[in-house]
């Protein structure tokens, strides 16, 4: 390398020798080094990825001699778990979690391949949902309703679906809490998304006339939208993408989406702005449906499905049961039973797992007080959003 000074400060004659790309000798020698040593790790990252394949398709060959599932939750949350102490904080935990999610979706390629039904087309929030589970090695099959999606996974034309079930601001997703009371499918899992909407057009904001978007979304900005567009017409659709496709459709009547901005680049509208929901950390939380039960992982919540006579005091008899064991109740919410005008049926999520104390006890006694209870699923109740 030519005109290199190690070691001495450049003095006003003799200014500090620049290269094309303005850095110093210095610092291209020590930027070269450490991608050199960026290299060497990476290698050996990759090495170490192989051998972790070796024995995953191991694992893989003991769960297909006994039919066991490919996906194993509570594996997953055991092992994002030790991760996290094992970074310590060093590296963002939400990078750390991401980079884990793609290497155990390349693992569920290894075992066989998984195949998960989502409320569609690409690009609804269902779909983020998904690919924040399981990554981007799986099959990913979108749905034209929710009960599309359960009758997939009923039919085992896809292993898993995502669902949402509730929302941070707006609360239930009912058409999901009622699919559960007929169906004799299993959550496996949770999925807590954060649901940032954007406003989408293919048209300056001045011109819209119209927001397309799914109730749950119109709910979550009711108040973004009255202060904004009070006068917009507003229209109901059944995803955010199809909000966003008719957005682009009848972009010269006025048209605009409110929704999940990946929705923008696939049908080529406009990001006109962004995080449009009334509550900051409005999130969302989808359930993963299946077939399978999930085994404890220390840290869990399991959902249950009751009914309960019309007598004086039942339902007080069932909140004092989960009160003497010391459960914390997590949710509680009613809803029209279906079978009968005015009976119902509650949905009730409960700390603890079905399989462990204090709430298998308290489940046993439970059944005592109830018409129906049907456990809908004990899972990991992690926070990640
Ligand atoms: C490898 C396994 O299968 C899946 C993949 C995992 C992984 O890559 O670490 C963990 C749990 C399972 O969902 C396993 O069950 O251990």
């Amino acid at each position: 390398m030519e005109n290199t000074h190690h070691g001495e400060s450049p003095s006003p004659d003799t200014p500090a020798p620049q290269q094309k790309n303005g850095k110093t000798d210095e610092q291209t020698i020590a930027l070269t080094k450490a991608r050199l040593a960026i290299d060497e790790v990476d290698a050996q990252i990759v090495e170490l990825l192989k051998t972790r394949a070796q024995w995953v398709h191991e694992v893989g060959r003991i769960k297909k001699a006994d039919n066991s599932p490919i996906f194993v939750p509570e594996r997953e949350t055991a092992l994002l778990g030790k991760l996290n102490r094992l970074n310590a904080g060093v590296l963002p935990e939400s990078s750390l979690q991401a980079i884990y999610r793609e290497i155990i979706s390349c693992s569920f390629f290894l075992e066989g391949g998984l195949t998960i039904a989502y409320l569609g087309p690409k690009g609804t929030w269902s779909h983020q949902a998904a690919l924040k589970q399981f990554g981007k090695s799986c099959e990913l099959i979108p749905c034209q309703s929710f009960k599309d999606v359960f009758d997939m996974v009923d039919r085992g034309k896809a292993q898993y679906g995502v669902v949402p079930i509730e929302n941070s601001s707006e609360g239930s997703v009912t058409a999901v809490m009622d699919l559960f009371v007929t169906s004799s499918l299993k959550i496996c899992a949770q999925i807590n998304l954060n649901i940032r909407n954007s406003l989408m057009a293919a048209i300056p904001r001045e011109h819209i006339r119209i927001l397309y978007s799914h109730p749950q979304v119109l709910g979550q900005t009711r108040d973004w939208i009255l202060r904004r567009y009070p006068n917009a017409e507003l229209v109901e659709t059944s995803s955010t993408t199809k909000a966003s496709i008719l957005a682009k459709e009848n972009a010269a009547m006025g048209a605009a989406s409110l929704g999940c901005p990946l929705a923008a680049e696939l049908f080529g509208l406009n990001i006109l702005e962004e995080d449009v929901q009334d509550q900051a950390c409005n999130t969302t939380r989808f359930a993963v449906i299946g077939r399978q039960d999930t085994r404890p992982s220390g840290r869990d919540r399991t959902s249950l499905l009751i009914r309960i006579q019309h007598k004086p005091g039942t339902l007080a008899e069932v909140i004092d049961c989960f009160q003497r064991h010391g459960i914390n109740l997590i949710r509680i919410e009613s809803r029209p039973s279906k079978a009968i005008n005015w009976e119902y049926v509650f949905h009730i999520d409960a700390v603890g797992h079905a399989l462990e104390s204090p709430l298998r006890e308290t489940l046993e006694e439970l059944e005592q007080h109830c018409s129906m209870l049907k456990i809908l699923g004990s899972y990991a109740d992690t926070d990640v959003v």
